[in-house]
């Protein structure tokens, strides 16, 4: 028999940006529902952020030893025992796993419901054979890995985020298409664990990114030992007995590498097949969902959020957006989401932190700023730990306020945190300058690079004759 049920909001998709609107919203004291087909924590958990910093983690213990020999130590070559490694992963992924499951939700008071979600008119959805009306509905159905029209790519075996991380043997050859965010951090991984790497990009290698600080990143991984082909396509992809043929293009001609696996960051699409999203009345594109600048969709009473509406792709944004969605859905508050002040970081080593405007945005934006840029080579704990390599950078305006912060060095994302509070507060580097920075940390940077705004101020003629008018007044 159909069973009906009824509930303030219902959320489908147990992934971050799921899991956040329905924690807060049951918290709150709103009756929630949340579906959720496959594997609580969606990709972030599963086969996404987690993963992929985990092994990342594993990565930098294989190659602590290359660092050593900069202090004078020496350790044999690292013996990497791959299924281990690949269970150090799982077994992160499993000790957070609690945080998102369904007991701590339905402890939260949510209903959880392990289906499959499909709407049959604006304001009802079907879940197996229960029918569900709420107030409001919140779409989180994430992304899939994209797999771009790459001649014979479909006849081949292909590794993406959803498998890689099951893989028992690390391979020989490991060809990633796609340098984008993850090409270069499982690119690293796999090199230092032990694959050769080859990166095949058709345009430039973390193409959003700052140029200056890509190009940095893209010597460290080729000093490494990744193969990095920019610009440069796939024309063919085979698959023989010997393993695989993949035949790159472009304006030298034509090479084929041949590697053992391949592994497609072509970037993502969004899932919302199998919702029947037109019976919702829900406008949706190969984008994702479209949703005003308060998430909801063309449907009033239906919001989205995380990677379905195809903008920032990150778990914080998603967390983000929740909130924006709790303040509309329960509060009738007009928020509005605000990308101004979100960070993003692509973990490799040294990280890559990037908030608020690129230089190459700033000058399309038309408006006046300076570009501050401070080398890490000149912060006395980044030599004493042997990482000075790279450098930040601080777009801001003839009166200080700040426009843009990029760094690439290690632990940017530790870096970045500051930046983000102060474009968020419309801060100007006065703020930064005049703080007191515990020396010698990392942290310094922040402060060095704002002081060299001040610097010719501050070291003026017309400073120093004020400075000989009061020492002559005795
Ligand atoms: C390799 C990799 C590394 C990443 N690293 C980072 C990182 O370091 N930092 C960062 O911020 N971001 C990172 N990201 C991005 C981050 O993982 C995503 O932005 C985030 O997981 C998106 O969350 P979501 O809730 O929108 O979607 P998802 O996590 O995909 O969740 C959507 C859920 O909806 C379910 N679902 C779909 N359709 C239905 C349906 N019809 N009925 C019921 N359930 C349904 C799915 O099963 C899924 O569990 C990474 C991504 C990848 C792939
Ligand atoms: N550290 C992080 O926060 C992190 C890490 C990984 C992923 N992510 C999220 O996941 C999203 C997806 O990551 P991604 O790296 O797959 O996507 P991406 O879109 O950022 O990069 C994909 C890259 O593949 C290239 N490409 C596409 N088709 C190609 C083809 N046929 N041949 C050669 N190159 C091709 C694109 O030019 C692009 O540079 C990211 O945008 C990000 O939001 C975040």
């Amino acid at each position: 028999m159909t069973a009906q049920l009824s509930c303030d909001i219902c959320v489908i998709g147990g992934g971050s940006a799921g899991l956040s609107v329905a924690a807060g919203a049951a918290q709150m004291g709103a009756d929630t529902i949340l579906i959720e087909r496959g594997d609580m924590g969606g990709d972030c958990l599963n086969s996404g952020c987690v993963p992929s910093k985990s092994l990342l983690a594993a990565a930098k213990a294989a190659h602590a030893g290359a660092q050593a020999k900069d202090f004078g130590i020496t350790y044999a070559a690292p013996r990497i025992d791959f299924p281990a490694v690949q269970a150090h992963v799982q077994d992160v992924i499993d000790s957070i796993a609690p945080h998102d499951s369904v007991e701590r939700f339905e402890g939260l008071g949510v209903r959880v419901l392990r289906e499959s979600a499909q709407f049959l008119s604006p304001q009802k959805l079907a879940v197996g054979d229960q029918r569900i009306h709420a107030r409001r509905f919140v779409l989180a159905t994430g992304s899939r890995p994209l797999i771009p029209p790459v001649p014979g790519l479909e006849d081949v075996p292909y590794l993406t985020n959803e498998t890689v991380f099951e893989v028992q043997d690390c391979p020989e050859h490991l060809i990633i298409l796609g340098g984008g965010p993850i090409g270069c951090e499982l690119g690293q991984a796999f090199r230092r664990l032990g694959a050769r790497v080859s990166i095949v990009e058709m345009n430039r290698m973390l193409g959003r990114e700052d140029r200056g600080a890509a190009q940095l990143l893209r010597e460290r991984l080729q000093a490494e030992g990744i193969a990095i082909h920019e610009n440069t396509s796939i024309s063919e992809v085979r698959h023989d007995t010997a393993g695989l043929q993949v035949v790159l293009k472009n304006e030298e001609g034509e090479t084929t590498l041949e590697g053992a696996r391949l592994l497609v960051a072509a970037g993502r699409q969004p899932v919302t097949d199998g919702l029947n999203l037109e019976a919702a009345k829900v406008v949706h594109d190969r984008r994702g969902i479209q949703v005003d600048a308060r998430l909801r969709t063309s449907n009033r009473r239906i919001f989205a959020a995380g990677d379905v509406i195809g903008g920032p792709q990150f778990t914080h944004a998603a967390g983000y957006q929740a909130g924006i969605i709790l303040r509309n859905a329960l509060f009738r508050l007009p928020a509005k989401a605000d990308y101004r002040a979100l960070p993003r970081v692509t973990y490799t080593a040294p990280e890559l932190a990037q908030v608020g405007l690129t230089e190459a945005e700033a000058r399309e934006q038309g408006g006046k700023f300076e570009v501050l840029q401070h080398s890490l080579a000149e912060n006395d704990r980044a030599r004493c730990e042997r990482e000075s390599e790279g450098f930040i950078k601080i777009l801001a305006t003839p009166s200080g306020r700040i426009l843009g912060a990029t760094i690439l060095s290690a632990h940017a994302g530790e870096l970045i945190l500051p930046w983000t509070l102060a474009i968020a507060r419309n801060m100007k580097l006065s703020a930064l300058a005049g703080i007191i920075a515990p020396y010698p940390t990392l942290s310094e940077v922040s402060k060095q690079v704002a002081a060299h705004y001040y610097t010719p101020k501050l070291f003026s003629s017309r400073t120093r004759r004020l400075v000989r008018l009061f020492l002559r007044l005795g």
